[in-house]
């Protein structure tokens, strides 16, 4: 074993050395600014010295009910410490600390398989704070954000996820006791999955279809007290359990809940857009989609806070891994090469990073169009809203998906020590695909896209005077576009894809239109067309992100050589993409056959090109080794002996022959059994 260490060590020294920019330029860069570094990693030096917040035992080690009885003493332990840090700092806020711990990736350092609390602060008050009035503010979020209470989001019933207008939970008003009576009229209508619902929370807002005076008005938000506040028994006629074991999330305690005719008072529906007046009478919002806004909230959290903080630390684990693992020949007789010479598997990390830093500029955008149209919207202006469900939708579905495919190839790219638990693969891959699926199933989301792009293209020449931003270059499109000449710039890559997007845009359109005329229905039209129309909401969130990615390396405040990557890594994420749909853009712009060589041969030098800066560009996501927690990505590179170290931590290593060889084996073997 002696000298292993040193090899690997120096490989990613070397790996270092020869980085053409400064790694730390880039980390401000992708923190936002040197200022937020500092605050960063005063967060993650004070969360991660202390003792109490680390785990002798792995996780996976541990028994269904150890985890989470582990999970609520780390998570007590953990916020205990959050407010001691508020007490007594005030340069970072508070809202500042809770995103890094719960939207970035500080808290998975602590707990690897969620935070039970974690719908509390991500879902429980951003729907207080957008649905209740002031007066109900007042009262919740101050409960909530003083821990005098643990709360969750309870939405999603046994029956119904995604079309939750058909959610079966009665909410029925009662005008002689001035009380909303809750239930449960069948089993489908259990409401299942809520984080923390199943032990750790006592209230939850839950989602209910509201009847006053014999009419059903659709869902709206409740707040429902569960359990008793001291002693923790479900209150009468709250039925309440955990959902059991999951591919990831086993801390989360996700929960069912059902209700016997449970009366609640009428101010718990919260009522900052629709009421229930005292007699019973409905008032109703100027938006009945101001009650989806939680789940918009989320959505957009999702892309930078989920997609592209675990995209980068699969991708940050698979490229130290490549510079420290040799293995075959490159030239016969020629010592092993590190595989990260080996062009494939520059293929399969390589685009990961690119990925990384494109889903990052579009996580910008994204939260400063959210900030700017919630203000709009507490001045009462809906106007810019679908824009933004629009893009929040098709970012979420897209930043997911990829990250999905993406963190895999990783872990393939890493060989079979990718699939030990140690590498953090199992772990980063279960807690990223559940992404894919809540808060809006991906096809799903794809489709609420296409809706918006179907529409604006019917609309595109009556309204391209107030065309929004994201939606201009279907006002802007001429089919004669696609004899334009081919050149390999980055303009002209970005016009490709928005070609792709409003060509395929224009023939989903007609092919609807043709099957209405043909006698369809719209809605069968609109179901035999959707598989194209989940691409089209690709095609257009890959033209936005592909533009805001230029845009943002043009306008970036950073050192040329760093610029340089930046730009690097912007071209690679289109050629990449380009050649994966290379179909579509034979079809629909202006690549013709005769371009796709120089295309491909641009793929090459690309991956070359950034080769030498790999290890230097994921450093600069500058993970510390506790929240990588990989035996194959730590900084040092020492990947052989944290593989061993962690294999040790297996109790069955704890003694050289288990029992089980008596009690079993043994008597097999003689034939005893
Ligand atoms: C799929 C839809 C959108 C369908 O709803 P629908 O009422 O049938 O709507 P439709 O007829 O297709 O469209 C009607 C219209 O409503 C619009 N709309 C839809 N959603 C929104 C929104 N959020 N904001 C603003 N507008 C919205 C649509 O664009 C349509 O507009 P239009 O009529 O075309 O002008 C909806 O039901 C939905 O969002 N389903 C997904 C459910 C979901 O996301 N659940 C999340 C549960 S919580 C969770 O998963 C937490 C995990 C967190 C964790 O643990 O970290
Ligand atoms: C880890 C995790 C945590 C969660 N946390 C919460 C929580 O805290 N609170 C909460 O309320 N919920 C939560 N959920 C639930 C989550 O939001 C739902 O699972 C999600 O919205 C998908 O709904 P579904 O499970 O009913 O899937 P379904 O809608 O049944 O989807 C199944 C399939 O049907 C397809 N499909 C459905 N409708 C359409 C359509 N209109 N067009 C085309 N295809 C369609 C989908 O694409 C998919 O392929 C969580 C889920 C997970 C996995």
């Amino acid at each position: 074993m002696v000298g292993i260490s040193d090899k690997c060590t120096e490989d990613i020294a070397r790996e270092r050395k020869k980085c053409s920019f400064s790694s730390t330029e880039l980390t401000h860069f992708w923190d936002g600014g040197v200022e937020l570094t500092k605050r960063r990693k005063l967060l993650e030096n004070y969360f991660l010295s202390d003792p109490e917040l680390k785990s002798s035992v792995p996780l996976e080690y541990l028994s269904h009910k150890e985890k989470y009885e582990r999970s609520i003493k780390l998570s007590c332990l953990f916020f205990k410490k959050i407010s001691n840090w508020l007490e007594h700092n005030d340069t970072i806020s508070a809202m500042e600390v809770y995103q890094s711990v719960l939207g970035g990736s500080l808290g998975s350092a602590v707990l690897k398989d969620g935070f039970p609390f974690a719908v509390h602060y991500v879902m429980f008050i951003p729907t207080i704070i957008g649905q209740g009035t002031m007066a109900q503010q007042a009262h919740w979020i101050s409960r909530a954000w003083n821990l005098e209470i643990m709360c969750t989001y309870a939405q999603t019933e046994l029956g119904h996820g995604t079309f939750i207008r058909g959610l079966e939970t009665t909410s029925t008003y009662d005008p002689d006791t001035e009380e909303f009576v809750l239930h449960s009229p069948t089993l489908t209508s259990y409401k299942w999955w809520p984080g923390g619902l199943g032990h750790t929370c006592n209230y939850a807002v839950v989602l209910a279809q509201l009847y006053t005076k014999g009419q059903c008005h659709g869902i709206h938000p409740f707040v429902v007290q569960l359990r008793d506040e001291e002693t923790w028994m479900p209150l009468p006629g709250i039925k309440i359990g955990e959902i059991g074991c999951k591919l990831g999330f086993n801390t989360v305690n996700n929960g069912y809940l059902g209700f016997d005719h449970v009366r609640i008072p009428r101010d718990r529906l919260l009522m900052k857009n629709n009421k229930v007046l005292k007699d019973g009478t409905y008032v109703k919002s100027q938006n009945d989609k101001l009650t989806y806004g939680t789940m918009i909230f989320v959505r957009v959290i999702v892309v930078r806070g989920v997609a592209a903080s675990n995209l980068a630390k699969a991708v940050t684990i698979a490229t130290r891994y490549s510079a420290v693992r040799r293995q075959s020949e490159l030239k016969p007789g020629e010592p092993e090469p590190q595989i990260m010479e080996f062009q494939t598997q520059q293929y399969k990390l390589f685009p990961a990073i690119a990925t990384v830093f494109a889903i990052k500029s579009s996580a910008t955008w994204l939260w400063d169009v959210y900030n700017s149209v919630t203000k709009d919207l507490d001045q009462g202006d809906l106007d810019k809203l679908p824009e933004l469900h629009a893009m929040a939708c098709c970012l979420k579905a897209i930043s997911t998906s990829d990250a999905n495919q993406m963190i895999e190839t990783c872990r393939f790219a890493c060989g079979g020590h990718g699939y030990m638990t140690s590498s953090n693969f199992p772990t980063i891959y279960s807690s990223l695909t559940a992404a894919v699926t809540y808060e809006g199933e991906n096809t799903v989301l794809l489709l609420q896209t296409a809706r918006y792009l179907v529409k604006a293209w019917s609309q595109r020449d009556v309204t391209s005077a107030t065309i929004t931003a994201t939606l201009k270059y279907l006002s802007d499109f001429r089919p004669s576009d696609i004899y334009q000449p081919w050149s390999l710039t980055m303009s002209n890559l970005a016009e490709a894809f928005r070609l792709v997007a409003a060509g395929k845009i224009k023939y989903c359109s007609e092919h609807i239109d043709y099957l209405i005329q043909k006698g369809y229905t719209s809605e069968d039209a609109w179901n035999a067309t959707s598989i194209q129309l989940t691409q089209i909401a690709e095609a257009h969130c890959r033209a936005f992100i592909v533009d805001t990615f230029v845009k943002e390396t043009e306008v970036a405040v950073v050192s040329e050589p760093v610029r340089k990557v930046l730009v690097q890594l912007c071209e690679l994420y289109s050629v990449y993409w380009l050649l994966k749909n290379v179909g579509d853009f034979l079809v629909y712009s202006h690549l013709k056959i005769s371009d796709v060589d120089a295309v491909n041969e641009r793929l090459a030098e690309l991956l070359a090109a950034i080769r030498p800066n790999a290890v230097g560009i994921v450093d600069s996501f500058d993970f510390h080794d506790d929240i990588l927690d990989s035996a194959l990505g730590a900084y040092d590179g020492r990947v052989y002996e944290r593989i061993f170290e962690a294999a040790n931590k297996s109790p069955l290593n704890a003694e050289p022959v288990n029992e089980s060889f008596h009690k079993y084996l043994k008597p097999f073997l003689k034939g005893q059994m």
